[in-house]
């Protein structure tokens, strides 16, 4: 068996959520310049198979301020091995709460998106 995939060569949806969590946790912690929280994860579609050797590239947007929390759009799109073929193969919406050193949640500075 490969690490991530099964035996056809089909990427695990599970190891392409973790990609969008890394992406978008690193992107709400640098937006709020602090320390955050995987809360929520929501609408998360897979419109079609990541594949062995396929570039793969999260693209993330905020799309929703609260007090303490935020929401973070994420897309991804992968650029086929030897091919010039890119398509958009997944997208969610993460929630991330930004916590205090207590691991309480602490407030985001209020921004306009
Ligand atoms: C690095 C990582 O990603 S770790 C990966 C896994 N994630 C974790 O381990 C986090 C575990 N969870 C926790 O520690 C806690 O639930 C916390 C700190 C995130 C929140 O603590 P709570 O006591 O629930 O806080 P509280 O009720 O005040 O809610 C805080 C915010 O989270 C939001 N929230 C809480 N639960 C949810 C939920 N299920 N969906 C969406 N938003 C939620 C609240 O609406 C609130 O947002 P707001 O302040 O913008 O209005």
């Amino acid at each position: 068996m490969p690490g991530d995939a099964n035996p056809d060569g089909d990427i695990f949806g599970g190891w392409i959520m973790a990609q969008m969590d890394l992406a978008s946790g690193s992107f709400a912690s640098q937006e709020v310049r602090r320390r955050v929280v995987t809360v929520a994860v929501d609408a998360m579609t897979f419109h079609k198979p990541v594949y062995i050797g396929d570039d793969v590239s999260c693209f993330c947007k905020i799309v929703r301020y609260g007090n303490t929390s935020l929401v973070v759009h994420v897309e991804t799109w992968v650029q086929r091995h030897h091919s010039e073929s890119i398509e958009k193969v997944t997208e969610a919406n993460f929630t991330f709460v930004a916590i205090g050193s207590d691991g309480r949640p602490q407030p985001v500075r209020a921004q306009s998106i």
